[in-house]
């Protein structure tokens, strides 16, 4: 079966707020989505929500395929080196290969340093090298370029690209321009629920 990543109707709420209401979306393979908002109007809860981390308030989450999760919480090991860390995910995900992932994210130098000593910016690449050697058809990025110097902009960019020009599905919540072509677009705030400031 092809993949696919839906919602209907989706209302989430955090607290005793609901943040949007009536949201749906339906992407298939070779589709991405670049979710937009203010801080606060719920782009973290909304790829959640699809990760099935969090239960909507109303609606339904469906999808077929493999999801692979990038969030402020990059998941490895503080204590351990960079190289140690990735390959706990590597024996995870039935990684046999990690290569490619390490090459495209600039982290060979890095694979002895603990995690712990790793740059925002190096830990936001180690978690992107999991996602790669995860090899998950569905891309849930929260935030994936923050953090990022321009050069790793552009390759994130470029990877996301060539995830979904593979046939891949990538949503990606982020403040900052995602460059790619046929990318659609998600306003959260067309879904904010009236009188609830974000
Ligand atoms: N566990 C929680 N309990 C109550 N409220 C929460 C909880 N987690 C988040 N919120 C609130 O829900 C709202 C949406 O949060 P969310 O993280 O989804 O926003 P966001 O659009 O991703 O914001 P940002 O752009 O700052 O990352 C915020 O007002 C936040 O304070």
């Amino acid at each position: 079966m092809p993949h696919s990543l839906s919602a209907q109707g989706l209302a989430c709420r955090r607290g005793d707020r609901l943040l949007f209401r009536g949201l749906s979306l339906a992407l298939g393979p070779g589709e991405a989505l670049h979710v937009t908002g203010a801080n606060g109007t719920g782009k973290t809860t909304l790829i959640r929500a699809l990760a099935g981390l969090l239960s909507p308030f109303a609606g339904s989450v469906d999808h077929c395929g493999t999801i692979g999760l990038v969030d402020e919480r990059p998941a490895l090991d503080p204590d351990q080196p960079l190289g140690k860390a990735l390959a706990f995910w590597q024996r995870v995900d039935g990684c046999t290969d990690p290569s490619l992932a390490l090459a495209a994210l600039w982290l060979e130098p890095l694979l002895e340093v603990p995690v712990r000593y790793l740059s925002t910016g190096q830990r936001k690449r180690a978690a992107l090298a999991a996602l790669l050697n995860r090899g998950a058809a569905i891309w849930l990025l929260d935030e994936p370029l923050s953090g990022l110097d321009n050069a790793a902009i552009a390759q994130v960019n470029a990877l996301v690209a060539q995830h979904v020009g593979d046939g891949g599905i990538a949503v990606i919540a982020s403040h900052q321009p995602v460059v790619m072509e046929g990318l659609k677009t998600l306003a959260i705030e067309d879904y904010a629920v009236a009188g609830e400031p974000g």
